[in-house]
């Protein structure tokens, strides 16, 4: 049962609606009216509360439900009290009606005196009346009053003595109390005061009906006169013994004392227990209900208070997670709302189809369909790219974001001030080539050998450290930001300081620039060395003010830049050189913590014959010593020898220290970040993730660069650079070109001629495209041989252009995403010529085989020799024999014109084709 309302609650305790609502509201439960639904524990309270007090009394044969309260009581005895001064009122009538009676029969009992023994009962009876009828109707009348006065005496009788037996019971509730309460107050000789024993009303109301008219005088009497007694007795009792009379009889015989709960004996009572019963419940009730109320407080109290204090505990640790998680979502650089959305499912890369249903708690089936679905047919052992697992993720409607394992061993290294320590400034020199890059690190070199490392020979191991006064400055070997680049695309940041070199004689130039935005990319200081001073033509306040116009500028011109002249090959102020970078290194206060496990970059690796892979690691901070395990990109193991640049085994590596490291798996990539670790098996593990990512990644690298995705590959961060490789006719295009991009801006993506050559796109040329994910692009100029078929399985782009113009238009669209809609060439037929015909009046006709497709009469042609386009233009004429065809399909032999071009050669190839637009993909 759902609830009830008070109403039904009231009718089954056979109380009106009000009085029920009001029993309810008394009872503290919440009810707006009689129609309100009370909830079931509501109603079990109600009715334990009143089900004790509800008694079944039987009344004129009926049986009939009575809920008697103290007050009710006082209202039977009001009733009592009323009855009574009814009762007189109506004896009194009753006599005057007999004394009339009396009067009337008179006459005719003397004419009637021999009657008979019938008669003679009759008269005793009712009165005759003085007609037949009116006699008749006065006996009616008189026996209907008889027997309603009757009934009224009866339920009066019956009134009183239940008053007096509920009077009874109350003070037998009160004795047991006083009994219960204490000795003192059960000796009071209460007994002796009272003017009646306990059971006396119960024999007097006994005998209530046997007397008359004036027996319920005596009962009702005896009635006041024991409410009186209790009421006095109650005021009494109250002040245990003090002597002092309650302030009213009311208030005394309404209440109880505190601590007086159950009296068994009168548990047991009965019916005529009610009264007991009734207090008894009545004050349990209250001091349950205030006890509850009680209990119930504190228990609020206490669990807000505790949910208060677990909550904003829980509140304050979830706020700590999302925090470090923020933290560390950019320090990883990932969008933190990933990190904290508890529905994304980490995927480590390169998990196994299996390892991937694991985790996202699917069949491995439901995977491996997937997959097939989405063209990739995985067993369970294989392993997912990164873009397989997000897109099989979303296709099951997950979220998942691939964790590195570069992310998942991130550390965030946290020193303190007091734990970082000075240390050596690390260099690169940068510059044009041949303005003595080399020259000056030698000139270096010997100088910091000469000042402080007695006979030392510098070996290279790719970082040398020289020695001024006291200070020591690493430099790194590798001269010019090829390097440099390639150190940073790999996220090594090692340089502080960049010395660029610049030949007073020639000053900047093109590789000056780049050095410049390099740096500045890096947010590394510059320091100019204006080299070969010595030089007849130099002239070191030129390259001053040609440095201005790239924000390069000399301190003593209100710069930021401190310039030295220097002449690496007469070795002229290279100690200047040296004190500067050092006063720089002062300005950048250098700092790191040699008290940790060590980490840094790899400088540069190789395969020795006797000594295995041999590292050259920059130290950046900790310590490095023999016997720490370490991985290195791909690569781990335990160091098994520390070598420093003079090439003697050292003990220890301390940050800014170029060291030697023997004992590696196998062969690092130089700018790969190392990192000692204190357990060889995450070191094991970091390492073979990172290897089966590269696997992962090489299979994805087959899709190089092309001009379409450039943009969205610039945006997405993937590339810097664009490679390009260019094939010209002649080689006035390519420098033609080169000259165009040096004046682009390459700001944002550099565009670097990673190989260019005069002729056609040979198989060579997409090899190495493909090794340096580059765009062919070529001028006037076709593939060779299988170039084409080769360019399409590596997926290299080849563009090819008739002018410089196109090349830098489009690359230039590209670059910013506004590549126009592609007009594609789509080739038709190729043609071999075989034979040359003249024929008068038209012209060079060739003998042609085709070898590929279906050459169209109205395609597009052009005429290929060695790779070189040398016209292009279209068919005058397409004949099989003597006849004008339309097609020609490969396999067939065609003669073929050319409008506008006679010098067909054997050999030449005519390449049909038909221009077509292409919607951008991207
Ligand atoms: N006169 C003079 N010649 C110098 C000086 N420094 C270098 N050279 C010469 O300039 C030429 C190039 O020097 P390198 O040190 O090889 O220059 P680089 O910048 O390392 O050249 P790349 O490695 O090709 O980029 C050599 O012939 C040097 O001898 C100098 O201070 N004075």
């Amino acid at each position: 049962m759902a609830g009830m309302r008070v109403q039904e609650l009231g009718r089954e305790f056979g109380l009106s609606s009000k009085d029920m609502l009001g029993r309810v509201r008394e009872m503290g439960i919440p009810a707006k009216s009689h129609a309100s639904v009370l909830t079931e524990d509501q109603v079990r309270q109600i009715r334990e509360a009143l089900e004790p007090v509800v008694k079944e009394v039987v009344e004129n044969g009926e049986q009939k439900t009575v809920v008697v309260t103290e007050k009710e009581a006082e209202e039977q005895k009001r009733q009592a009290e009323e009855e009574r001064a009814r009762r007189e009122a109506v004896e009194k009538e009753r006599a005057a009606r007999e004394a009339e009676r009396a009067r009337r029969a008179a006459p005719a009992s003397a004419a009637s005196a021999a009657g008979t023994a019938d008669e003679r009962a009759a008269a005793k009876t009712p009165p005759t009346p003085s007609s037949p009828f009116s006699g008749l109707e006065a006996q009616i009348a008189d026996a209907a009053e008889r027997a309603r006065r009757k009934a009224e005496e009866d339920r009066a009788r019956a009134r009183a003595a239940a008053a007096a037996q509920a009077v009874a019971k109350k003070q037998a509730v009160e004795a047991a109390l006083r009994e219960r309460s204490g000795g003192k107050k059960s000796a009071r000789p209460a007994a002796a005061e009272r003017p009646a024993p306990v059971a006396a009303p119960a024999p007097t109301a006994g005998r209530a009906p046997a007397g008359g008219g004036n027996r319920f005088e005596s009962l009702l009497s005896q009635i006041e006169a024991e409410k009186k007694r209790i009421s006095e007795q109650g005021g009494a009792s109250k002040p245990a013994g003090a002597g002092r009379r309650a302030a009213s009889p009311a208030a005394a015989s309404g209440k109880r004392r505190r601590g007086d709960q159950v009296v068994p004996e009168l548990e047991r009572g009965g019916e005529d227990d009610r009264y007991a019963r009734m207090a008894v419940q009545v004050e349990e009730l209250q001091r349950d209900k205030v006890l509850a109320d009680a209990r119930a407080a504190v228990a609020a109290a206490n669990t807000h208070e505790g949910e208060g204090r677990r909550r904003k505990r829980k509140e304050k640790r979830q706020a700590q997670q999302r925090e470090r998680l923020e933290a560390e979502a950019i320090q990883k650089g990932i969008d933190p709302s990933l990190l904290l959305d508890d529905s994304v499912v980490e995927v480590p890369q390169g998990a196994t189809v299996q390892k991937f249903a694991e985790l996202l708690a699917v069949g491995p089936n439901e995977v491996i369909k997937r997959l097939f679905m989405l063209g990739n047919v995985l067993t369970l052992t294989q392993s997912m790219n990164d873009e397989l697992i997000e897109l099989v993720a979303d296709d099951m409607g997950r979220k998942v974001r691939v964790v590195s394992p570069e992310e998942e061993f991130t550390v965030v290294y946290h020193d303190s001030d007091d734990e970082l320590k000075p240390r050596p400034p690390v260099v690169t020199v940068m510059g044009h080539v041949d303005h003595g890059k080399t020259s000056l690190l030698d000139a270096i070199r010997d100088t910091g050998v000469a000042a402080g490392e007695a006979g030392g020979i510098t070996q290279h191991i790719g970082a040398s450290v020289v020695t001024v006064g006291s200070r020591k400055i690493t430099f790194i070997d590798t001269p010019g930001h090829e390097a440099f680049t390639a150190m940073r695309a790999r996220g090594a940041q090692v340089t502080d300081i960049i010395v660029l070199v610049v030949a007073a004689d020639d000053g900047v130039m093109p590789q000056t620039i780049e050095a410049i935005n390099h740096a500045r990319a890096a947010n590394v200081p510059i320091v100019v060395a204006v080299n070969k001073i010595d030089k007849p033509g130099a002239n070191a306040d030129r390259v001053r003010q040609e440095l201005t116009t790239y924000e390069v500028v000399p301190e003593e011109w209100g710069g930021a830049n401190m310039f030295v002249e220097v002449s690496a090959k007469k070795r002229l102020h290279i100690d200047d050189l040296l004190e500067t970078i050092l006063l720089q290194a002062d300005v950048l206060e250098l700092r790191a913590n040699p008290d940790a496990l060590a980490s840094g970059f790899v400088i540069e690796a190789n395969l020795d014959k006797g000594r295995g892979p041999v590292a050259t690691v920059l130290v950046q901070r900790g310590t490095l010593k023999p016997g720490d395990v370490l991985v290195a990109g791909t690569s781990y193991g335990r160091v098994r020898a520390l070598i420093d640049p003079h090439g003697a085994h050292i003990d220890s590596a301390i940050p800014a220290s170029p060291a030697e490291v023997l004992g590696l798996s196998s062969v690092p990539v130089a700018g790969d970040e190392f990192r000692v670790f204190e357990d060889e098996r995450d070191a094991r593990r970091l390492a073979e993730e990172r290897a089966l990512r590269e696997r992962l990644t090489a299979q994805d690298a087959k899709t190089h660069t092309s001009l379409t995705d450039l943009f969205g590959r610039i945006e997405e961060g993937k590339i810097a650079d664009l490679n390009l490789i260019v094939k010209a006719d002649v080689q006035g295009s390519i420098e033609a070109l080169r000259g165009a991009f040096e004046k682009m801006d390459q700001s944002e993506v550099r565009i670097n001629i990673v190989h260019s050559a005069v002729g056609g796109i040979t198989e060579t040329d997409v090899t190495l495209a493909a090794a340096s994910s580059a765009i062919i692009i070529g001028f006037n100029v076709r593939p060779m041989g299988k170039a084409k078929q080769q360019a399409e399985k590596e997926k290299v782009d080849i563009r090819l252009y008739r002018v410089i113009y196109e090349a830098l238009e489009e690359i230039n669209a590209a670059r910013v995403g506004l590549l126009s809609p592609d007009i594609v060439e789509e080739d038709t037929g190729i043609a071999e010529v075989r034979d040359l015909f003249k024929v008068p009046k038209v012209g060079t006709i060739a003998g042609c085989y085709l070898v590929e497709g279906e050459m169209g009469r109205d395609d597009l042609v052009r005429v290929v020799r060695d790779g070189t386009v040398v016209f292009e233009g279209t068919l005058a004429s397409m004949r099989r024999f003597k006849d004008d065809v339309k097609s020609v399909r490969a396999g067939y032999e065609c003669g073929l014109g050319v409008n506008g071009f006679q010098d067909l050669k054997v050999g030449d190839t005519i390449e049909g084709y038909v221009k077509k637009e292409v919607e951008r993909t991207e």
